[in-house]
């Protein structure tokens, strides 16, 4: 488990200070894949930096699996490191070394058996698909396949926790899946924590369990991934969800729909929310057939998150009003979160 608490950052240079992070309090636990997200600046690198020490805080504790990191000796702080893997944007590598040398860097500084090494290596190679690149150099490699080397020398030392520092952002999106693949997979067959910084939702739209959204140092919105997207209370989280979630529709259309709703008294426009099982049940197939409104499907969206669908869908009831609210107790009776859109406000 990693604690953070009332941890403040501060950097100081040619008299400038900058309050890096502010009171962050956050608890990442064994075996999640832990995102933190946030736009340029907002403290996600220096709090990475903070787990394994390359930072230290200003005020407050990082505690890693009930050890408080200021409080341990250079020794034991080396041994709490040892356990703590690494991925780069850039990878990282050391031009000049092969493969095989580059992922044996941490068993070598550790000074074990050439035999060891060579055995340890070759797994790593196999696991991250890349046995037949064990003598070439990182230049004779692409972006996915020099990640996935980094991954490997992060792994050699069986890692309790992988950090990954925007590990996607220079890759194009087939290889970004497939390294998301490959770290999804680390976390499942080793229970290795991850903890990775991204300033792209759709990174942790795919494999985060949790995520924490930071803004000016701070960390504004935290949770389970399918409740934040679900329900993104701040502004910043909004803007961040509607890069994956498009669940609005045009102003002008709405506005048309609303001005033609005000010459006609029957009908109204609605915003229905599914999640999970309301998702899967066909009840706005069965609204329709039960013929008591009318439904009109102005636009719908649905994304799969964690194994559970989430979407939205804006319709207008035509009918009487006993009928119309008759339909949207039905819907809220089987799960569904309906809004009524009486005034629109342009986002
Ligand atoms: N070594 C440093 N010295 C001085 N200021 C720093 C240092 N490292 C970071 N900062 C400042 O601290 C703030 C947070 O930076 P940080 O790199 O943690 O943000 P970030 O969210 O990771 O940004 P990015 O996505 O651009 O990497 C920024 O204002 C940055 O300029």
């Amino acid at each position: 488990m990693i604690r953070f608490e009332n941890v403040f950052k501060k950097y100081e240079r040619n008299g400038i200070t900058t309050q890096a992070l502010n009171n962050i309090n956050l608890t990442i636990r064994k075996g999640d894949i832990y995102g933190i997200i946030g736009y340029s600046g907002a403290g996600k690198s220096t709090l990475v930096r903070l787990i394994n020490f390359l930072e230290k805080p200003t005020k407050g504790n990082v505690i890693i699996q009930n050890q408080v990191l200021n409080q341990l000796s250079n020794s034991e702080l080396r041994q709490v490191r040892r356990k703590i893997g690494m991925i780069f944007q850039h990878f990282n590598l050391l031009e000049s070394k092969t493969v095989f040398e580059n992922i044996a860097i941490p068993l070598i500084l550790l000074k074990e058996k050439k035999q060891t090494i060579q055995k340890r290596v070759h797994e790593l190679l196999a696991f991250v698909g890349l046995s037949e690149k064990a003598n070439s150099y990182p230049k004779e490699l692409s972006g996915g396949q020099k990640q996935r080397i980094g991954i490997a020398r992060a792994l050699a030392n069986n890692p309790d926790i992988l950090l990954c520092d925007e590990a996607t952002s220079a890759l194009d999106p087939q290889t970004t899946q497939d390294i998301l693949d490959l770290i999804k997979k680390i976390n499942e067959r080793y229970q290795i924590t991850v903890v990775l910084i991204t300033h792209e939702m759709h990174v942790i739209e795919q494999i985060c369990h949790k995520v924490a959204v930071m803004e000016k140092g701070e960390i504004i919105e935290h949770g389970n991934v399918l409740d934040v997207f679900g329900h993104p209370k701040h502004q910043t989280t909004q803007n961040f969800v509607s890069t994956v979630i498009n669940d609005q529709i045009p102003d002008g259309v709405v506005k048309n729909l609303l001005a033609l709703e005000k010459t006609k008294d029957n009908i109204r426009l609605f915003k229905l929310e599914f999640l999970g099982s309301s998702a899967s049940e066909p009840v706005v197939n069965k609204l329709i057939l039960q013929q008591k409104v009318i439904v009109n499907i102005l636009f719908a969206h649905m994304s799969e998150i964690q194994n559970t669908v989430l979407g939205s869908m804006f319709v207008q009831l035509k009918g009487n009003d006993n009928h119309i609210n008759d339909s949207v107790n039905y819907l809220c009776q089987h799960g569904v979160q309906v809004t009524e859109i009486n005034h629109w406000e342009s986002n």
